[in-house]
């Protein structure tokens, strides 16, 4: 799999105002590689991985999965939003089975398939409840579950953990980390946490006002110490670079 992106623009019309929300944006990610976008709100992240789920299009530029450009949504391109937008009216499993009932599976394969996913993700116990049942962070994982169910190709997660508590955010990092280490796909998370993006990723690419500002390869095996010199240099390397402001950011070479 590999995902490339080429001189995307795009802008939006309101109030007969135009903004200009995504500025050259230029990266590329390959097989099994965890990335992730880091920005403040408000600086274009969602508009991007919308774009790449193929949610709306770009006023110009290039998208590309394997050479060719994308079309829309596809289950190669599995999405897991902060809000996990479960049916309340099925059941855990069968909202994990709907992507590949849906998909032309026959039910029982579908259920069986749903409820691998379930393990993987610790919920096992839970098939037969009810989302209204489950707290945020489980809800979570069936959102993560569901998305995965689809063997996407490519896995987009905007700041998936954005409305858990701390303790739970924490968890959810670890268990991800050993969800992608176990499947091997490529992985594009979206966060406004510089620490979740260095915990997490194999390059992070920080975003300000529409623009990748850089693109950043982080050298720390997993897990990851967030005490350690390195983490804590790139950490305020990072904060640096969200808040300084442009004329700073051309004299870091930014
Ligand atoms: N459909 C739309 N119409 C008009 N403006 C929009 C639309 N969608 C987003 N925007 C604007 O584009 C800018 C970027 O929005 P986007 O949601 O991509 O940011 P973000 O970095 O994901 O922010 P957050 O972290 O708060 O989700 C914002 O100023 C937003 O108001």
């Amino acid at each position: 799999m590999s995902l490339v992106i080429k001189q995307v623009n795009k802008s939006y019309q309101s109030n007969e105002a135009t903004k200009h929300v995504l500025k050259n944006v230029s990266f590329s990610a390959g097989e099994n590689e965890f990335v992730c976008i880091l920005g403040h709100s408000g600086c274009g992240k969602s508009t991007l991985l919308n774009l790449i789920a193929g949610f709306s299009s770009q006023d110009e530029g290039i998208i590309e999965v394997n050479g060719k450009p994308i079309e829309g949504p596809s289950k190669e391109r599995g999405v897991v939003f902060q809000e996990h937008a479960l049916f309340p009216w099925y059941t855990v499993i069968e909202n994990i089975a709907l992507g590949p009932i849906l998909g032309g599976q026959p039910k029982a394969k579908a259920l069986e398939m749903a409820f691998e996913y379930l393990v993987l993700v610790g919920l096992a116990e839970c098939a037969d409840q009810y989302p209204s049942q489950l707290s945020g962070g489980m809800k979570q994982r069936v959102g993560i579950a569901r998305a995965l169910a689809n063997k996407p190709r490519i896995l987009l997660m905007d700041e998936p953990f954005g409305a858990l508590d701390i303790l739970t955010r924490e968890t959810m990092r670890k268990e991800l980390l050993s969800i992608w280490m176990q499947l091997q796909t490529t992985v594009l998370f979206v966060t406004h946490s510089i620490s979740e993006a260095i915990h997490l990723a194999d390059r992070i690419l920080v975003m300000k006002d529409g623009e990748i500002k850089a693109n950043i390869e982080v050298p720390l095996s997993r897990p990851r110490d967030e005490e350690s010199t390195t983490f804590l240099r790139m950490a305020k390397d990072m904060q640096a670079l969200l808040s300084a402001d442009n004329q700073k950011l051309k004299a870091l070479g930014g």
